[in-house]
């Protein structure tokens, strides 16, 4: 009787706290949300939000439209979470940049951060003091004092794309990939790359596996969910094998890449190279060996396939308005030590189109904060909108065509100044300089000594230049040397740094 009556007494223990849990989360989930006010935006779904109105590819003409619609600030439901995009340069600068201490850290990428990557890639972390330190490590190493190390790297890197694009010139994209990964690769393993190189290709096969959810924010749906990965228990989280697979993958070309650093200079090499020191900066600040090697391969994998997606983006351009080509050509053609417009082409192109994603790198705001009449609570995803930004008509007059002109003004050497292509604030790209000096000899090389056209019956779809295509040409071009003077110029200037990639 005694164990009877201790029994119902312990079940109405269980069924109170049960009762008591509901009704708390009936509570929270039921309060109104008075203190927050946010800009309005379009109506979404119950659960889902605005996620399915947002294509998962090529987002850029629906961002564009919204941000039409609602002016400089608009809200969507994301899933379970709430984003606001900021449409024009001023609500831009003024909350990620001017009040870039609050708007410093990133959402949670439950697959692409947390699983897929083990948490380790700095450009998804959070404001943790594991980010502070990669953050000042990349610095070091990239900041504009440190560009002489990269010039000679630069310098041969570019001759051999000039040769490259000289002899097989239908293989514009890979050779633009290994321009922009040797480069950086130099820098850090001290040694070339090539296309050839089985660990060079599944790195950007490492690439496509991490971005392939980045291109919109509707590209993985479970990702807007980040409590959907922690409440469902692991054999059922169907996303989870491939994104471990991956995970794998890549710490395994990371490993590679060190081993054959390792072996060479056991063989007597003596590279003077970034990785090389990477075991006294894991001991200095405690990273273990994965975390390590991810912010050597964070930098080779956001030096290599950023720059290779702006050469693509250049071409087509060129390709598809001639006019400014000319006027690049003759600058070239005059006057080698000074080229204002081949700046004012590198900003163009971070204008015209973004580069891996058109709406921007998201932020998570770290304290609640009021702009205008708004109130945003902490936590809340901020994002740049790349694209409606880049084509406002009043910020961008005939925004759609691509002119350097536009940025001929006293801004000009300001190199972050009048485009968001490198992002701003305090996580603005790190490698900015190195990928400015990168795309300005190659830019220039590459004007001086071809010309670029549409292929007859294949036109450029400007709208949708794929930032995934690695094995594939994103579209069709003819490039074709100026002159014979100029095929004699290549042979002359750039056989030699090419000869071994043709
Ligand atoms: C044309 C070339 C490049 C473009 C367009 C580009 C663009 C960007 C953008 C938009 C971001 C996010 C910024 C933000 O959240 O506000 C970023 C972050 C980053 N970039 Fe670049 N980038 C380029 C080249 C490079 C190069 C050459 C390196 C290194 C060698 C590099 C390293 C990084 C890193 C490490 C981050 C993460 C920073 C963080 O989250 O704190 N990037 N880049």
């Amino acid at each position: 009787m005694a164990l009877l009556d201790s029994l119902r007494s312990q079940n109405s223990l269980l069924l109170a706290t049960v009762g008591a849990l509901v009704l708390l989360v009936v509570v929270v989930l039921l309060k109104p949300r008075t203190k927050y006010r946010y800009p309005p935006g379009p109506k979404g779904i119950p659960v889902f939000g605005n996620l399915f109105q947002l294509p998962p590819a090529y987002p850029g003409a629906k961002l564009i439209e919204w941000g039409k619609q609602y002016g400089d600030l608009f809200t969507v439901q994301l899933g379970a979470r709430r984003w606001v995009f900021l449409n024009s340069s001023e609500t831009a600068r003024e909350l990620l940049d001017r009040r870039g201490r609050l708007y410093i850290s990133r959402p949670e990428f439950p697959v692409t951060q947390d699983i897929l990557s083990g948490g380790k890639r700095i450009v998804m972390m959070g404001h943790t003091q594991r980010w502070r330190d990669l953050r000042k490590i990349m610095h070091q190493l990239l900041m504009a004092s440190n560009s002489e190390t990269y010039k000679p790297f630069q310098d041969v890197e570019s001759r051999a794309l000039v040769w490259q694009y000289f002899k097989r010139p239908d293989e514009f994209y890979k050779h633009g990939a290994r321009f922009a990964n040797s480069v950086i690769f130099s820098v850090v393993f001290g040694r070339r790359t090539s296309m050839e190189d089985e660990n060079v290709r599944l790195l950007f096969s490492t690439i496509d596996d991490f971005l392939e959810t980045q291109t919109s924010p509707s590209a993985a749906l479970v990702e807007q969910f980040p409590w959907v990965v922690k409440i469902l228990p692991r054999p059922l989280q169907w996303f989870r094998p491939k994104a471990e697979r991956s995970y794998r993958k890549t710490i395994g070309v990371y490993t590679a890449f060190f081993e054959d650093m390792e072996r060479r200079i056991q063989q007597g090499e003596n590279p003077e190279c970034f990785a090389r020191g990477m075991a006294d900066l894991a001991e200095k600040y405690g990273f273990d060996k994965a975390q390590a090697y991810f912010a050597a391969g964070s930098i080779i994998e956001a030096g290599s396939d950023t720059t290779r997606n702006q050469l693509n983006i250049m071409l087509a351009a060129a390709a598809k308005y001639p006019a400014w080509v000319a006027n690049a050509q003759k600058q070239l053609d005059e006057d080698w030590d000074r080229l204002p417009y081949i700046v004012a082409v590198i900003k163009e192109t971070l204008r015209w189109r973004p580069n891996m994603t058109a709406s921007g790198v998201p932020r998570a705001l770290i304290e609640d904060d009021t702009y205008r009449d708004f109130v945003f609570e902490k936590g809340t995803v901020f994002v740049y909108n790349h694209f409606a930004i880049s084509h406002n008509e009043q910020e961008f007059p005939q925004n759609e065509v691509f002119l350097p002109e536009r940025f001929l003004n006293d801004d000009l050497q300001e190199l972050l100044k009048g485009h968001l292509g490198f992002g701003t604030g305090r996580r603005v790209c790190p490698g900015w300089h190195v990928a400015t000096r990168n795309m300005f000899i190659a830019f220039s090389r590459l004007l001086y000594c071809f010309d670029f056209k549409e292929v007859p019956g294949a036109p450029i779809d400007v709208w949708k230049i794929d930032p995934l295509a690695h094995a594939r040409p994103p579209f069709e071009i003819q490039i074709t040397p100026r002159s014979e003077e100029h095929v004699r110029l290549i042979e002359r200037e750039c056989g030699q740094a090419g000869q071994e990639f043709a």
